[in-house]
């Protein structure tokens, strides 16, 4: 078995909670309210910002143009398909300007961000992949529920958010990442180490980021 598949067993009671988790019933039965979805759109388009700058890192710390191209292409597709689904959900629900740029940060965001920005700082390749893998492969997973399109929720709102992370260009990705983290296992058993801690840490994030979104105490579902 990979590193990659090791640590998802590994963290496997995080990462089937965020996968199985409420929000997404919520989502793939198109049940999820505007409120919900507006709070988890906001709070996620901040978690993108940091999600960019990482990219543009592994695409400095990987070890080969075919690895750092994949990444730029990635960027690519990030700036534009991505970027106007936000855009779109944002005027559809009325989010100002200011929700869109710098909203208040959740703690998990922050936590989330922290994250992000200290596998950027680290300039290590497999620290900084470990972030990126979980958030791909996790989402990936999630969206699998979702099954064949024509069961699909009907407002794009919830049915392009399934979208961008259920098709085969998406799937493709994120089987490159698994193989990209495979093979960069480190050697040594103290990075090993700090690697796998990263890779836990983003998993448990992106459970507590759907527990946030659902958070009873901070808006009327
Ligand atoms: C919190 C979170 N994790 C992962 C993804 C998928 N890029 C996301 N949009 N938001």
């Amino acid at each position: 078995m990979g590193f990659a598949n090791e640590l998802r067993n590994q963290y496997a009671e995080d990462w089937n909670a965020a996968v199985n988790h409420p929000f997404v019933d919520q989502l793939l039965d198109g049940s999820l309210s505007d409120g919900r979805l507006r709070r988890y759109l906001i709070q996620d388009y901040q978690f993108c910002d940091a999600f960019t700058a990482l990219l543009g890192q592994a695409v400095a710390s990987a070890p080969s143009l075919p690895s750092r191209l994949v990444f730029a292409g990635v960027l690519g597709g990030f700036a534009s398909d991505e970027n106007t689904y936000f855009q779109d959900c944002f005027n559809e629900l009325g989010v100002p300007e200011a929700d869109r740029s710098a909203p208040a940060l959740e703690p998990v965001t922050q936590d989330f961000d922290n994250l992000m920005r200290s596998a950027l700082a680290s300039r290590s390749y497999p620290d900084v992949l470990a972030v990126l893998l979980v958030a791909e492969w996790l989402y990936g997973d999630w969206a699998a529920r979702a099954g064949d399109p024509a069961s699909w929720p009907a407002a794009p709102k919830h049915s392009e958010w399934i979208r961008l992370h259920n098709n085969p260009e998406y799937n493709a990705w994120v089987a490159w990442l698994r193989d990209e983290f495979d093979a960069v296992e480190p050697a040594s058993p103290d990075v090993r180490n700090r690697v796998s801690e990263t890779f836990r840490e983003a998993v448990r994030l992106e459970r507590a980021f759907f527990d946030a979104a659902l958070d009873p105490s901070a808006l009327p579902a």
